[in-house]
């Protein structure tokens, strides 16, 4: 694949593959904040914050990871941590996913977790990604994803575990399973679940073109489902929530174990062969080297 960097344009180009528009660039920095009162419940580790208001029950978990939210083996371990905690607290009944990063949702996974390291480390990774697929897509708590900026990959996967999705009203930002773009193939329970968001005509057109669309297309194939300006995503996040809490918890839960059962069993069932198969995808040489190619451009990248 040879890599054609497309300055000033709207996409940059590697062979196929095109990057999201941006052009923002963020500060590795990350400041910490901690809420404490007597309702409220803050932890933060270096890339999670967790804010739990005990009046509502509703977690606000954002992602802290400059400068792109990437989904590195940290950042899903932590992440991890925090919801298995929320899952066992009673006192919460929702959590809102969101980023704390300007522009960025997240930027899916870590590329440099998949580029130059060995095979049992990208084994660790992949059960990683797997783990939090998992456990949010089986989570019993409310889910809500908070879209405050772009989205792509493994990003967008972390939104569709979601039960809603609500997206800030910015045509810079986009979401989408992008990685035919990128000359890899989505696994089958990312494609599992675009087909249960999106329908499965939609999933095969989204997943062959590698399609990444603006918040208001994205609402079009239902991919999310309230575009709202940025500044309301949260207070319309905890809106919906309150919407959902009106729920009885038992019968709710129920209902989405039901529908997600079959597609979180097909990954069970198949699990050790998808890491098996992901550790030989990703070692391989000309795979390699098409991620080193990609990683240089992202970081030449001036636009
Ligand atoms: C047969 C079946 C076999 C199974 C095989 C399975 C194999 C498939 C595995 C799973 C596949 C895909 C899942 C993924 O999620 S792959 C990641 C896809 N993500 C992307 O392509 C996003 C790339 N990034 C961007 O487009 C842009 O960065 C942005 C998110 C739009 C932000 O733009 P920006 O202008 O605000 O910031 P930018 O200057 O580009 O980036 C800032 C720094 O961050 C670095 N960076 C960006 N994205 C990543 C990433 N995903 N991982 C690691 N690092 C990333 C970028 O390099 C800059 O670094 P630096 O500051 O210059 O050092």
């Amino acid at each position: 694949m040879a890599a054609v960097l497309r300055r000033g344009a709207k996409f940059i180009s590697f062979g196929s593959s095109q990057l999201l528009p941006g052009g923002c660039k963020h500060g590795r920095t990350s400041t910490l904040s901690f809420f404490s009162s007597s309702n409220r419940n803050s932890s933060s580790s270096s890339k999670i914050k967790v804010d739990l208001d005990g009046s509502t029950g509703i977690a606000v978990v954002k992602f802290q990871s400059p400068p792109v939210n990437s989904m590195s083996l940290d950042f899903l371990t932590e992440l991890s941590i925090s919801l298995e905690k929320l899952e066992l607290d009673k006192s919460c009944r929702g959590v809102i996913l969101t980023s704390g990063q300007p522009k960025i949702f997240s930027a899916g996974l870590d590329i440099l977790d998949m580029y130059g390291k060995n095979p049992e480390h990208y084994a660790e990774f992949w059960k990683s990604v797997q783990d939090i697929w998992l456990k949010l897509y089986s989570y019993s708590k409310i889910t809500i994803a908070g879209i405050n900026g772009s989205c792509p990959a493994g990003g967008c996967l972390m939104a569709m575990t979601c039960d809603y999705r609500i997206m800030a009203d910015d045509p810079r930002y986009r979401i989408g399973l992008n990685e035919t773009q990128l000359g890899i193939v989505a696994p089958f329970w990312f494609m599992d679940t675009i087909v249960n968001t999106v329908g499965h005509r939609t999933a095969e057109l989204s997943l062959q073109f590698g399609l990444m669309y603006s918040p208001s297309d994205a609402l079009k194939i239902g991919l999310v489902d309230q575009v709202v300006p940025e500044e309301k995503v949260l207070s319309t996040a905890t809106e919906t929530m309150t919407q959902f809490m009106a729920i009885p918890d038992h019968a709710r839960e129920i209902s989405k174990s039901m529908l997600r059962k079959p597609t979180v069993d097909r990954l069970l069932a198949f699990r050790d062969a998808d890491t098996k198969n992901f550790v030989s995808f990703i070692s391989k040489d000309s795979i390699q080297k098409s991620l080193g190619m990609y990683l240089t451009m992202l970081k030449q990248r001036k636009v």
